[in-house]
Parts: structure tokens; sequence; C-alpha cells
């Protein structure tokens, strides 16, 4: 069991609904800010197997591996969640996770609904977040303007887009993505709220060990 030095946050969503976008933002604004504090804030890089998007770079936006180095990487238990979605497999390392929140570094994970409910399980004060797009139409949309992925794939994507909301009741936040500068501001509202809920927390466990060993 990891203790939970830092916070785990966890963003589900359908695909193209903006998660990735809205943590991307986040990072920057939070380099930039003043309320930067102990404790800095990473996204988690996932293993795939799915092949890269143009552009996309190995071991920043995932680490890309095949079927059966993911396989192996299972066996070997090396995943603190994974999952198949959309016909890829797609994990988070353990020992990259349990080894930043450790060090009180707070961690976004930007995974689907079947990994968000394995890290619940593991770990019931990770925190998930929930983005909902305005509607379908513009859903689809996003996925078509993003122009990275095929007809094909954007519509199989749209066809799990149901699904993968109907978990929405899963998460401790549901955040509907219309304004950009709105949602972001929301899911910062959400990162400060608890990293002073964890602060408080710590300092009251400090005070009380402090009391318990005088
Ligand atoms: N509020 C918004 N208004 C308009 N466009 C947006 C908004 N949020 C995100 N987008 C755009 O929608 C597209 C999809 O966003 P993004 O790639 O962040 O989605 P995602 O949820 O991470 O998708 P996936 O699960 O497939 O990785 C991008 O082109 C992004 O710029
Ligand atoms: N369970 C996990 N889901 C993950 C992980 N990394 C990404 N994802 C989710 O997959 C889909 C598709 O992503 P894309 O990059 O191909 O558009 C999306 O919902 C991601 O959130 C992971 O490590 N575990």
């Amino acid at each position: 069991m990891v203790q939970l030095l830092g916070n785990l946050f966890i963003l589900s969503a359908p695909s193209g609904a903006g998660k990735s976008s809205l943590i991307k933002a986040l990072l920057t604004k939070h380099a930039d800010s003043v309320q930067r504090r102990n404790g800095d804030l990473q996204v988690s890089v996932s293993h795939t197997t799915r092949d890269p998007r143009p552009g996309e770079v190995d071991g920043e936006h995932y680490h890309f591996v095949d079927r059966a180095e993911f396989e192996r990487l299972i066996e070997q238990g090396a995943f603190f969640e994974w999952a198949e979605v959309f016909g890829n497999y797609y994990g988070t390392s353990r020992v990259t996770i349990e080894n930043t929140l450790s060090k009180g570094i707070d961690v976004f994970l930007d995974i689907d609904w079947q990994g968000a409910r394995q890290v619940k399980q593991q770990l019931p004060d990770a925190i998930g977040i929930f983005i909902l797009p305005p509607s379908l139409e513009v859903l689809k949309s996003r996925l078509d303007s993003r122009g990275q992925d095929s007809a094909e794939v954007i519509a199989s994507r749209m066809q799990k887009a149901k699904d993968e909301m109907s978990h929405y009741d899963e998460f401790d936040y549901v955040l509907v993505n219309d304004d950009f500068s709105t949602t972001l501001a929301a899911l910062e509202s959400v990162v400060f709220a608890q990293r002073e809920r964890l602060d408080n927390q710590k300092q009251r466990n400090n005070t009380l060990i402090a009391e318990l060993l005088a």
C-alpha cells in the first residue's frame, strides 16, 4: 500500500472530451504559478501498444511498446493499473507512481474508467475527476478537428463514448468541458482544495505524533 504523501488525481472522459488538453494547460499554468508549493505536479506517462500519432514522442506522450512486451510487463506486476481500450493495451507503471507520490509530488493520471476503478480499489483517497463534453455533436467535432485519428477510429471512439460516460458516478467530481478556460479554472480549484485538505491532514498527524512521542 502506498502512503499518500502526494495527491493522486484521476482524469477520465470519453475520448476527445479534452482531458489531455486540460492537464497540459494546468501543468503549464502551474509551472508559472505563484501558488506552486512544496509538492510539484506531474502527469504520469503510460505504456501503450497503440501506434504513435504524428508528433508523439516515445517516453514523453507514452512509452510505446508491442503487445508481447506489454503482456510481459503485466506478468511481472509492473502496472498499477492497466486496461484494454479501443483494442489496445494501456497501463500505468507501478514503480513510477509509487516513487513520485512517496516524494510528495502530486500526480495526474489520464486513464479510462476501467483503470480508474482499479486505482480507487487500491487507493480510495485518489481523487476521481470525470470530464463530460457539452454534447455528443461537440465531442465528434473535437475528435474531427484534432485531426489525428482516421474516420474509422473516430467512429469507434464515438461508439464507446456512452459506455465511458455511464461510469461518471464512480468519480468524486464531474466537470462539463464547454468553455475551456472555465473548465480549467474549475479543475484548478479541485486541485488546490485537495492539496489544502492533504496538507491539513499531514499537519494534524504531525501534531498528534509530536504529542504522542513527547
Ligand atoms: N473546451 C474546449 N473547447 C474547444 N475545443 C476543445 C476544448 N477542450 C479540448 N478541445 C480540443 O478537443 C480536441 C480533443 O481534446 P484532447 O485531445 O485533450 O481530448 P482527450 O480527452 O485527451 O482525448 P483522448 O482520450 O482521445 O486522448 C483537441 O483538439 C483539443 O484542442
Ligand atoms: N486504463 C488506462 N487508460 C489509459 C491509459 N493511458 C491512456 N488511457 C486512456 O486510453 C484512451 C485512449 O487514449 P489515446 O491516447 O489513444 O487517445 C483515453 O481514454 C485515455 O484516457 C492508462 O495508462 N491506463
